[in-house]
């Protein structure tokens, strides 16, 4: 029987929280999307997440409020999206709530992700399920990505071996094929592309990747940033704004001041290069390479991933049928089906835990 089930994801980029309203057919292992919108971050909510990100005074106090005013924004977007879709709140099984994530931490076994579950189940009236990577942290893994679980149970190919990559903050893969699962975050998505768009373009993206497509990439800083050690790091592997961020990149800039559109074109090279060397180090090669997130929207990233990758082509998961905007927060309402059926939701051989474990923790509405 068809069980409904409503997923949230606000990802590293802190562009919105993403809602998605999904139908599950487990027998047939099929994922419908019924509906979908994003509650975009007020701006002062999107400046008080991204600084609980860093160490900062007071943050205790602070992650209390932001993760009520997530909740709060998270709970109107619900409550939105099933009114539009004529749905009761009372037909809805669970929600499945990633929660913003503030600090990733797998060499210290832990991962924190802010948005007040209790709030969202009391304005929704719906069970919350939440925490999702914690239990595969205490079971040793990297609690990161869960995704590449959804991956393989949805779109895995009798005929060929598949590579899914999603490029929002943080790009990170699955590899499908001869009944192996890998999967990892390669490194940063457009996480430096947008803090340097934003820094010197006062705006939120590079739109299309125009800006970067119009300057030279500079060798030697792109040489300098692919020498990083987490690019050479074997799999598994996860990481997040902790490790990339801001610094990371200015300490990699040359004194002699490198031209602001030629660092955003190095930038975007970074990420091409990055996904392709990490696509390339897996084992079987994949045939088929299929994007999601919000990569799929920058024109110059896709045709340089295009010209890095031939002949093989590469293509939107919309051809799989899965719109690229709306996978991360389907695979949140396919965690929360996992949980509530007591299945497990991570694959140890991504995160590298000792074992299947269930993944989060229930808020009964
Ligand atoms: N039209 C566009 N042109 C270029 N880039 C775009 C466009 N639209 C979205 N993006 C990029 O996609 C990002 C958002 O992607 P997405 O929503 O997949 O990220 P996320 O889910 O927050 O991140 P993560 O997957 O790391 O958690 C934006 O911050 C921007 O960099
Ligand atoms: C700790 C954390 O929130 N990680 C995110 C982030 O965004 C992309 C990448 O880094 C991935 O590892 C993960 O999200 C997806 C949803 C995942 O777990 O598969």
């Amino acid at each position: 029987m068809e069980q409904l089930y409503v997923g949230i994801m606000s990802g590293t980029s802190l562009d919105g929280i993403d809602i998605a309203l999904t139908s599950f057919s487990p027998s047939a292992q099929r994922a419908t999307l019924m509906g979908a919108l994003c509650m975009p971050f007020p701006t002062a909510l999107r400046n008080d997440l991204l600084s609980l990100c860093q160490p900062g005074a007071d943050e205790i106090h602070r992650a209390g409020i932001a993760g009520q005013q997530w909740a709060t924004l998270a709970a109107q977007g619900v409550n939105r999206l099933l009114q539009q879709q004529g749905i009761a709140n009372s037909q809805i099984s669970a929600i499945g709530s990633h929660g913003q994530t503030i600090r990733h931490h797998p060499e210290s076994s832990f991962s924190v992700q802010i948005g007040a579950p209790a709030l969202l189940a009391e304005l929704c009236g719906i069970d919350v399920i939440c925490d999702f990577r914690n239990r595969d942290l205490a079971a040793g893994g990297e609690g990161a990505p869960l995704v590449p679980a959804f991956h393989a149970w949805l779109l895995t190919s009798a005929q060929h071996t598949r590579a899914l990559v999603n490029i929002g903050g943080f790009a990170n893969m699955t590899l499908l094929g001869e009944g192996r699962v890998s999967g990892f975050d390669s490194g940063p998505g457009n996480v430096l592309l947008d803090y340097w768009a934003q820094r010197h373009m006062g705006q939120l993206f590079d739109a299309d990747g125009a800006w970067a497509r119009s300057g030279q990439v500079v060798p030697r800083l792109l040489e300098n940033m692919l020498q990083d050690p987490y690019f050479s790091r074997g799999a598994p592997k996860s990481t997040g704004r902790e490790y990339f961020h801001p610094a990371w990149l200015e300490q990699r800039l040359s004194r002699r001041q490198d031209k602001p559109v030629d660092v955003q074109a190095t930038l975007l090279e970074l990420t091409a290069r990055t996904i392709v060397d990490a696509l390339a180090s897996c084992q079987p090669p994949a045939e088929e390479v299929y994007i999601c997130g919000g990569g799929v929207r920058n024109g110059w990233l896709m045709e340089r991933l295009q010209q890095l990758l031939a002949p093989r082509s590469i293509h939107s998961t919309a051809v799989l049928d899965v719109d690229p905007d709306w996978m991360e927060a389907i695979a949140f309402a396919w965690l929360a089906w996992r949980c509530t059926s007591r299945q497990s939701g991570n694959l140890p051989a991504v995160t590298g835990a000792r074992g299947e474990r269930i993944l989060g923790a229930i808020y009964p509405a």
